[in-house]
C-alpha cells in the first residue's frame, strides 16, 4: 500500500538554462507543493504501513534546507526545475526513508513533477 504525507515550502529560484528572454531566468518564488510517497506493507497490529509522524520526522532536515531558501545557493539544485528538485529530495530523503516510493514537486497550482526514482522511467 502507498501512503503519502504533504508538506508546504516557500523558496525562491531562477532558471538558468532556458531560452533567452524566458520569464523563468528571472527571479520569482514558489509555494511549493511536496507529496512523500512510501509503499509497503500494513503491518497487521498497528493497522499502518507507517506513522505519518515519521514520515514527518524524516522530512523535516530536507524541509529546513530548502523552506524560505533561494534554491539556486543549494548544492546539487544550481538548476532548479521541478525535474531537479524532484530528483535532489529523492536523493537526499531514500536513505533516511528506505521505503520511499515517489516524490511529487508542484511548483504551481497547475505544473509539477512525480519521480518514482532511478529504476523507474
Ligand atoms: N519541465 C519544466 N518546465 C518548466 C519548469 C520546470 O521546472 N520544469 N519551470 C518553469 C518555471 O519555474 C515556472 O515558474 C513554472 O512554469 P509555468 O507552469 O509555465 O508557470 P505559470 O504559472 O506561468 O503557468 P500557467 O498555468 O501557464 O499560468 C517553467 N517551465
Ligand atoms: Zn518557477
Amino acid at each position: 500500500m502507498d501512503i503519502f504525507k504533504i508538506f508546504q515550502v516557500e523558496a525562491a529560484h531562477r532558471l538558468p538554462n532556458v531560452p533567452a528572454g524566458h520569464k523563468c531566468a528571472r527571479l520569482h518564488g514558489h509555494s511549493f507543493r511536496i507529496e512523500i510517497h512510501v509503499s509497503g506493507p500494513v503491518d497487521p497490529h498497528a493497522g499502518w504501513v507507517m506513522d505519518f509522524a515519521d514520515l514527518k520526522a524524516a522530512f523535516a532536515p530536507i524541509h529546513d534546507r530548502i523552506d524560505h531558501r533561494l534554491l539556486n545557493d543549494i548544492p546539487g539544485l544550481e538548476n532548479p526545475t521541478s525535474e531537479n528538485l524532484a530528483r535532489w529530495l529523492w536523493e537526499a530523503l531514500v536513505p533516511h526513508l528506505p521505503q520511499l516510493a515517489r516524490v511529487v514537486v508542484h511548483e504551481t497550482c497547475t505544473s509539477g513533477c512525480s519521480y518514482a526514482g532511478p529504476d523507474a522511467r
